[in-house]
């Protein structure tokens, strides 16, 4: 049955009561509806275009990424024939379309300039080019179809984007033979990093804002095609001699999807540049991640220090919290973020932003203020940024090119200096304000998530060549023209024992901002060294925890702290927020939960004599309701002490060794990885 006022039954569209047209003849507020309705229809079927249109683009960018690439066999055949090797052409032909390898021998390798997880980075003279380029060794088993994937996505995603502040891929270095491969990029003399903590430098407003609007227009371009980077941070900020800031290291950057209909890792973004929606495990996010991390450069680059030096997921929820206030009831609801049962607090955290940052000038504390909101909505879109009023006020930006020439300062830099400190200063007493000043540049434990689930897989690589090198001796390096590979670094810098603790408040004024403290410290190793037993896979951990409360993979091996531990120290600190894994506690149990009267729990950490063990039954501190932060310093202490314990543990093992080489026996260190570990390859994540 229809409608009293003529319309078919069904239709609900709010206009119920209108008075129908006679048919053949409209009134003039007749013709103004129908002209109102077909305005309607045609704005709907615009809005479907659009919404066609970039499902189509986001369809097309992830198919792109796909590894197994349409490129037919023929194609695969000539791509080996122009010198590719075909491990690569089989599971990556996209990546190489087009090009042509260039060979080893036309490069003359001159220093290390950097250290990634994933890689080595040589400065080096391009013969051919007659210029200083970056090469970009990286990691990845050319045996396995997954690592190669991954490795290869980062090239494709570099090719795809074109933009002054992007750093540019100029080409591969490999062979037919090869099993490993370079990436060549344009040279850049700083990182933002080592910039920000280099002693003495001051960077005045309209400096600060020439890099901000710098790093925004370039992630304007990566968002614009349908790309997040997932690791902005100072050292993936790179700086050439003219000012010109790019963004670098796309490795874990990844095609996403403007509906959000393909779920991506949370485990991105390195610990204090991490968004809360990623620590609450979400898994449709968009291109707020990034702008969460430019929030937090931005504030850093006033505060003259990380704004949240989170040493654990948990500690860093906290701090985030905090200061940026626990997300709404209504964001909860409508986000649906897998831990929020865990870590949703029982009473909300107040926002506290404009208030920490009362100091900074009010254009600037309004956009940290956007950059920093927790719902990811409200952090809107570079190019929105780019016209906030910190842009169109004064000071203005100033032009790259007026910016001052500095001496060579990289976070690999830094890191150096402190370790050339450090040995320096070896077995004499260290001023300890140094070091607590030296240690903040870099994120210390489970700096970066995802790099987590391949730690092992990584480690197989610690002597920096890809398994492929080591169980095939390819001799590549030596026998096309690079020199050998200077020998890596066997030292790490030691995390400060009050590397989180002690951070100087500093006041913003007007005039030029003072980083005098922004050191560099890489965080423990992760090579599996320490027996570990009596960790028992916990059932019932939050995933947040149990697979990324691990140690950040620094590439050295002076302090081995193994991923058990650290998860070991996850699994307690979760619980001493939480209560215990078996019973599904809250994030702000810890403000309210009863305290065990001994505090720590018997056994919870033994090393040594005791063969090397981590036990661990139950929450770790006493922690008195209301003093989560006196929970966490005591956790962190603890963390030292295994650091320190691990230390003397590591030389006594190194003494050993040292003595067995004396008389022929084996170093265990020089034990190859088996084969049998390939499967911890990671695979390309989403
Ligand atoms: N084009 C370049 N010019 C100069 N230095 C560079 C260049 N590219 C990289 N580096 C240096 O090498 C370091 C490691 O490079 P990159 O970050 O790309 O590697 P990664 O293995 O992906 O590192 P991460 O551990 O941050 O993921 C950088 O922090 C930087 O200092």
């Amino acid at each position: 049955m229809g409608c009293v006022c003529g319309r078919p039954a069904g239709i609900d569209d709010g206009r119920c009561g209108e008075t129908p047209p006679p048919p053949g003849k409209l009134s003039a507020a007749g013709v103004a509806v129908v002209r109102s309705r077909e305005e309607e229809a045609r704005k709907q079927a615009r809005a479907r275009d659009e919404a066609l249109e970039r499902r189509r683009a986001a369809a097309m960018a992830m198919a792109a990424c796909h590894v197994r690439s349409p490129v037919p066999r023929a194609v695969e055949a000539e791509q080996v024939a122009a010198g590719w090797p075909p491990w690569l052409v089989n599971v990556a032909a996209e990546a190489v379309r087009g090009w042509v390898p260039r060979r080893a021998e036309s490069f003359e390798k001159l220093d290390k300039i950097g250290q990634g997880t994933y890689s080595n980075v040589y400065r080096a003279r391009d013969l051919e080019k007659q210029k200083i380029v970056a090469l970009k060794k990286v990691r990845f088993d050319n045996l396995e179809p997954e690592s190669v994937k991954f490795m290869a996505r980062e090239i494709l995603i570099l090719r795809r984007l074109d933009h002054p502040n992007i750093i540019k891929l100029e080409g591969l270095v490999t062979s037919r033979m090869s099993c490993s491969l370079y990436l060549v990029f344009e040279y850049m003399e700083h990182d933002l990093a080592g910039l920000a903590s280099f002693p003495g430098l001051k960077l005045t407003e309209p400096q600060v804002k020439c890099y901000m609007q710098q790093l925004l227009r370039g992630l304007e371009h990566c968002h614009s095609h349908h790309i997040l980077h997932r690791d902005i941070k100072g050292s993936n900020l790179l700086i050439d001699n003219r000012g010109i800031l790019k963004i670098a290291d796309f490795g874990l950057a990844s095609f996403f999807d403007p509906e959000q209909r393909h779920p991506l890792t949370s485990r991105v973004v390195t610990l204090w540049y991490r968004p809360p929606e990623l620590l609450l495990g979400a898994t449709n996010y968009g291109v707020a991640v990034d702008l969460w991390s430019t929030g937090c450069i931005l504030a850093e680059l006033y505060a003259g220090k990380p704004i949240m030096p989170g040493r654990t997921e948990v500690e860093q929820l906290h701090k985030i919290f905090k200061l940026c206030g626990s997300p709404s009831e209504d964001y909860w609801t409508k986000s649906r973020l897998p831990h929020a049962t865990i870590f949703k607090p029982q009473h909300p955290y107040a926002r506290r932003v404009t208030d920490t940052f009362k100091d900074f000038p009010s254009p600037a504390r309004a956009l940290v203020d956007v950059l920093l909101s927790v719902d990811p909505v409200d952090r809107r879109t570079a190019s929105s940024a780019l016209q906030s009023e910190f842009f169109t006020t004064k000071p203005y930006a100033c032009n790259p090119s007026s910016l001052p020439r500095y001496p060579p300062s990289k976070e690999y830099d830094a890191k150096r200096r402190e370790e050339e400190r450090r040995q320096g200063t070896a077995g004499g007493k260290q001023n300890p304000e140094k070091r607590t000043r030296e240690s903040r540049a870099v994120p210390a434990p489970d700096a970066n998530a995802e790099l987590v689930s391949s730690l092992q897989k990584r480690q197989a690589q610690a002597n920096t060549k890809s398994r492929s090198e080591m169980f095939n001796p390819c001799k590549e390096d030596s026998a096309s023209g690079f020199p050998m590979e200077p020998p890596r670094s066997t030292h790490v810098a030691e995390p400060s024992e009050d590397s989180r603790h002690v951070y100087p408040t500093r006041t913003f004024h007007s005039g030029p901002l003072v980083n005098h403290n922004h050191p560099s410290k890489p965080g423990p190793s992760t090579k599996g060294e320490l027996h570990v037993s009596g960790v028992a896979d916990p059932p019932n951990i939050p995933v947040a925890l149990s697979a990324r409360s691990s140690a950040r993979p620094d590439n050295s091996n002076g302090a081995v702290v193994t991923q058990a531990e650290v998860f070991a120290h996850g699994r307690r600190l979760s619980e001493s927020i939480n209560g215990p894994f078996s019973s599904s506690g809250k994030y702000d149990q810890a403000f309210h939960q009863k305290d065990d009267k001994s505090g720590r729990v018997d056994g919870a950490i033994g090393y040594g004599s005791k063969g090397n063990k981590i036990h661990h039954s139950g929450p770790l501190t006493s922690c008195p309701p209301g003093n989560v932060d006196q929970m966490l310093k005591e956790n962190d202490r603890q963390i030292q002490e295994v650091f320190r314990r691990t230390r003397v543990e590591k030389s006594r093992v190194r003494r050993a060794g040292e003595g067995r080489h004396q008389f022929g026996l084996r170093d265990f260190g020089a034990v190859p990885v088996f084969p049998s570990s390939r499967s911890s390859y990671r695979a390309a994540p989403q």
